[in-house]
């Protein structure tokens, strides 16, 4: 990893541990940039934009702040945004509006890059953004933005403050949903709770500014964290120095493959009732969260048949869709509608037949794919047991109880 302040380099070509950025011939992958004020995102991006990957990387921001304070070849203004052309292979952007709008606009005009690296603004929940971007005809399509290629979303990663992180998250574990804090949906403006749902909605955590804070406060941070979000990568950092590869090009809304480690976190049980408390031994207590703040589910499902698959997928939407559990499932039915707000779902369906599916949703849409034959990579390294993740509000043992009952009865 170069140094930040250091001469900016030419362009070289990729080397080892750097990102694998296949390029596709039709998308271009987008990832979304989130973290807590101050944590250290304009330190991440400046890494970015000037390490030695030999990618045509776009880095689209806000505004320019210190980030952009980097040798650029040349600029161009143009109208709405302003573009510095990197001596890497880096486009650094600043727009104002970063809407699909201007995404499109800056491909049409520079062509197609390599990445996007989209920067949301500090304490912006990147839930509506990401659903903006996956699964949305009007962007996958090259031809429906004029532009050579389309754009598919890649992954969500959010840094977090090291030192004070944890009492950011405990704070807004303790007014998120109150009255007058609510977050609005559609703007993702800021309030009382967005740290949380920056931590729920993302696929990897930079943890940084690791070498300011003690070891003690690092544990209960990664276990607040996995608390919340089960199912994302947690990497330790110190000014946001992480191997590219583990940021871009992860593939977290379109392959199994990202599942795997999920899988394997110790926690079996995630979410947590005021009276109960299961931790690994080696890890540092869990803050005591309110029930109505942003926890995790996770659920595991045997080998499914035809029918109970079925099932699945009709649990599944009522949930996502009308934020219930199903009629059906009386008396858990009793949760009214809206109860229970998903913000993220991942999951891997077996069934009997053998076959897996990998299940991934995003607030109310998902998908339900089966893995490839050819997948191999992605099958071995799957365990023996299906498992679905749900992360959100109002994910109590009740619904635990609903889904196993509604599929397995
Ligand atoms: N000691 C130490 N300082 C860091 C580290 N990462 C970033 N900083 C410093 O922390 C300050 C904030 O970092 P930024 O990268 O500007 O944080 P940010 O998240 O972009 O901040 P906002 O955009 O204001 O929310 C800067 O002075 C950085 O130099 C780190 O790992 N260790």
């Amino acid at each position: 990893m170069g140094d930040s302040d250091s001469e900016i380099p030419d362009l070289v070509p990729a080397q080892g541990n750097e990102p694998n950025l296949a390029k596709s011939p039709t998308r271009v992958p987008l990832t979304i940039i989130c973290g807590f004020l101050g944590a250290g995102k304009s330190t991440l991006l400046r890494r970015i934009l000037t390490e030695r990957h030999g990618y045509r990387i776009a880095v689209i921001m806000n505004e320019f702040g210190d980030t952009a304070d980097i040798e650029a070849k040349s600029i161009t203004v143009d109208g709405e945004s302003t573009t510095l052309e990197l001596a890497n292979g880096c486009l650094c952007c600043s727009i104002k509006d970063t809407g699909a709008a201007a995404i499109e606009k800056l491909m049409q005009k520079q062509g197609a890059f390599d990445h996007i690296l989209l920067e949301t603004t500090g304490l912006a929940d990147p839930g509506p953004i990401a659903g903006m971007f996956w699964h949305n005809e009007e962007y996958i399509d090259a031809q429906s933005i004029g532009s050579e290629k389309g754009i598919a979303l890649d992954g969500v990663v959010c840094v977090v403050d090291a030192v004070f992180g944890l009492k950011q998250m405990e704070e807004d574990h303790a007014t998120d949903g109150e009255e007058g804090h609510s977050v609005s949906e559609d703007t993702g403006a800021k309030g009382p709770g967005e740290s949380l749902r920056q931590i729920a909605g993302s696929d990897v955590i930079i943890l940084n500014k690791v070498d300011l804070s003690t070891e003690s406060t690092i544990l209960a941070t990664e276990a607040a964290i996995k608390h919340v979000n089960p199912t994302a990568s947690i990497y330790r950092t110190v000014r946001a120095d992480i191997n590219l590869a583990h940021i871009l090009g992860i593939q977290a809304y379109s392959s199994g493959k990202h599942l795997t480690p999920s899988f394997s976190v110790p926690h079996e049980h995630q979410h947590e009732h005021e009276h109960e408390h299961e931790h690994p031994s080696s890890s540092p207590t869990v803050p005591h969260y309110v029930a109505r703040g942003i926890s995790s589910l996770q659920i595991s499902l045997p080998p499914l048949s035809p029918s109970q698959f079925a099932a699945l997928d009709v649990w599944i939407r009522t949930v996502l869709w009308e934020g219930r559990l199903p009629d059906s499932t009386s008396p858990q039915s009793k949760i009214s509608e809206g109860a229970i707000q998903v913000l993220r779902c991942k999951g891997l369906i077996l069934l009997s037949s053998g076959e897996q599916h990998v299940l991934q949703g995003v607030r109310s849409m998902y998908e339900i794919n089966p893995i490839a034959d050819d997948d191999d990579g992605a099958k071995s390294e799957f365990p023996h047991a299906g498992k679905v993740v749900l992360i959100g509000k109002g994910l109590g043992d009740e619904v635990r109880d609903s889904l196993l009952s509604s599929v397995i009865g």
